[in-house]
C-alpha cells in the first residue's frame, strides 16, 4: 500500500480559551512505529482522538487510510487501546476478547485463533477464565493491548501500553509490536518512558500542543547533540521556552 495511514495537517484544537494542540503535522505510513512523547497534559492524547474521528479538528485535516474521519469501516481498521481501560468486569479475560472480537465481527473461526495468539502475546493464557474483576492493574492493561489487537488490524492507535506492566514483559511486547511492524503493520504509540521512546523507528515531542521536534531517534540525538531523547526533549524544550520569551 502506497497510501499512508495516517496523514494529520496543521491540526488544531481548543478547549475553551485552552490552545490544546497547534498546527500538527502527522504522517504515518506502513510499517513504521511512530512514537508521541511529552509530558502530561501536553496534548498527546488530545491529538490521538482527534486522529481516530472521537473528537472534531478545530483546524486542519486528518485522513486515516485516505479517508476523512470519522469514518466507520476505517473505524474497524484500527486497533485502539485507550489509556484507561474499558474492560467487562464480570467477565473472564477470554469473554471480553470474544465479545469485543465479534463486535469487530472478526469470523468465528479466526476468533478462536486471534484469542490463542493474543493471550500469549500478553501473558495472560493461564488467568484467561478469570473474572477481570480480580486481574491487576497491569493484567488489565494487557488484555486491553489484546483487545486492541483481536481483529488484526493494520493501525494501532496504543496509548500508554505499557504502564503498569514489568520490565520483562514490557520487552516482550516491543518485540511482538516489531514482528508485527515487520508484517505491514503501523502503530501511533505513545509513552512518557524515555527508553520506549528510543525504540521507535520516528518520534514526535510535543509539549504545550506544539509539535517540538520530529525525527528518528537518531536523528534528533545527532541535531540537538545529545546522547538522549530525555536529553534532546530538555534541550529542545528549553528552546521553545526561550522563544516564548519564558526564561
Ligand atoms: N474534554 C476536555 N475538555 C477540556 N480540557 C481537556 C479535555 N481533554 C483534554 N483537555 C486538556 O487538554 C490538555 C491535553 O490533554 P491530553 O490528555 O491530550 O494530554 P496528554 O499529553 O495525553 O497527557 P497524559 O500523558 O497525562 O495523558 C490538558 O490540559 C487537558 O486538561
Amino acid at each position: 500500500m502506497s497510501q499512508n495511514y495516517v496523514e494529520a495537517r496543521q491540526v488544531s484544537k481548543r478547549f475553551g480559551q485552552h490552545q490544546v494542540l497547534n498546527q500538527i503535522d502527522l504522517t504515518l505510513p506502513a510499517g513504521m512505529i511512530y512514537g508521541l512523547i511529552g509530558p502530561s497534559g501536553a496534548g498527546k492524547t488530545t491529538l490521538i482522538k482527534n486522529i481516530l474521528g472521537m473528537e472534531a479538528v478545530d483546524g486542519g485535516t486528518v485522513q486515516v487510510m485516505g479517508v476523512t474521519m470519522p469514518n466507520r469501516p476505517v473505524m474497524a481498521k484500527i486497533g485502539y487501546m485507550a489509556q484507561s481501560d474499558a474492560l467487562y468486569e464480570t467477565l473472564t479475560g477470554r469473554e471480553n476478547l470474544t465479545f469485543f472480537g465479534q463486535l469487530m465481527s472478526v469470523p468465528k473461526a479466526k476468533l478462536q485463533q486471534m484469542i490463542a495468539y493474543t493471550a500469549r502475546l500478553v501473558n495472560l493464557t493461564t488467568q484467561l477464565d478469570q473474572r477481570v474483576s480480580g486481574y491487576s492493574g497491569g493484567m488489565k492493561r494487557r488484555l486491553s493491548l489484546a483487545i486492541a489487537l483481536i481483529q488484526d488490524p493494520p493501525l494501532l492507535v496504543l496509548d500508554e501500553p505499557t504502564v503498569g506492566i514489568d520490565p520483562e514483559l514490557r520487552q516482550q511486547i516491543w518485540a511482538e509490536l516489531n514482528k508485527l511492524k515487520a508484517t505491514g503493520k503501523s502503530m501511533l504509540v505513545t509513552t512518557h518512558v524515555m527508553d520506549e521512546a528510543e525504540r521507535c523507528d520516528y518520534l514526535m515531542l510535543i509539549r504545550h500542543g506544539v509539535a517540538l521536534a520530529q525525527g528518528t531517534p537518531t536523528e534528533l540525538k545527532r541535531r540537538y547533540q545529545v546522547e538522549t531523547i530525555e536529553q534532546v526533549f530538555l534541550k529542545a524544550g528549553r528552546l521553545q521556552d526561550a522563544n516564548n520569551g519564558n526564561y
